[in-house]
């Protein structure tokens, strides 16, 4: 298949950017590493006895995919293999005219994001519980995922539903190889965060944005 690829740095002016609205969002974020801290404490959703300040990178990491144009023109936006919550729940902080569903395959994950989005008043989240391959996707709806799956993996998910694009936070190096062997034609951008975001937490990390062809 004859796939676009591109790579390119993560934008030093976005990260700014996500770094101010993450500011401006600062006590209700704060209020979700809260609650997710006592939910993993519970059900293990982030790794055992993270860090607040691991969790805290968590949050930034996710917030990358706000300053996404594949993000910023959807209105519908489906978090697949949320875990605690992420991206889904800090990007619902951050922009409360979108739509949210935050879906994962394991029923006691998703029912602690539900509890977690009516603690914190969020009235843009909804959930799915099940594969995301059953999920039913709307015009418009662009599917983000935050360490959950392959690009192969989730496009066979997706195949044949009416998605407007993928924003994937993964893995950078492996994105080529995974492109092998997918029957539709992509646009797809690699972002490389770690000399941007200048931490080591990003070490390898990339947001990889996945459009139709064409
Ligand atoms: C490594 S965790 C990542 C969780 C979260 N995105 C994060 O960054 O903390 C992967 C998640 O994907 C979920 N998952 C695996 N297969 C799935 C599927 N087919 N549909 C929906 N969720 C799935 C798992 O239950 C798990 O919660």
């Amino acid at each position: 298949m004859k796939h676009v690829l591109s790579y390119s740095k993560y934008p030093a002016d976005k990260v700014k950017y996500l770094r101010t609205s993450f500011l401006e969002n600062k006590e209700l974020l704060g209020q979700y590493v809260d609650h997710l801290l006592w939910w993993n404490d519970k059900i293990n959703l982030v790794s055992r006895d993270v860090p607040r300040e691991t969790v805290l990178n968590h949050i930034e990491h996710s917030l990358s995919i706000s300053e996404s144009d594949v993000f910023k023109e959807a209105d519908f936006v489906i978090d697949a293999g949320t875990g605690g919550g992420l991206p889904g729940i800090p990007l619902a902080i951050l922009r409360p005219e979108k739509q949210f569903v935050l879906n994962d395959i394991v029923s006691k994950k998703v029912m602690a994001c539900k509890h977690m989005a009516t603690k914190l008043k969020l009235k843009n989240i909804d959930s799915y519980m099940g594969s995301l391959k059953d999920l039913e996707v709307k015009p418009n709806s662009i599917i983000v995922s935050k360490h959950a799956f392959k690009v192969n993996e989730i496009m066979k998910m997706i195949e044949g539903k009416p998605w407007s694009g993928v924003i994937l936070l993964k893995g950078g190096e492996e994105v080529e190889h995974e492109l092998e062997g997918i029957a539709s034609d992509l646009e797809v951008s690699v972002f490389d965060l770690q000399e941007s975001f200048g931490n080591p937490f990003y070490e390898g990390k990339a947001m990889v944005e996945i459009k139709r062809k064409g």
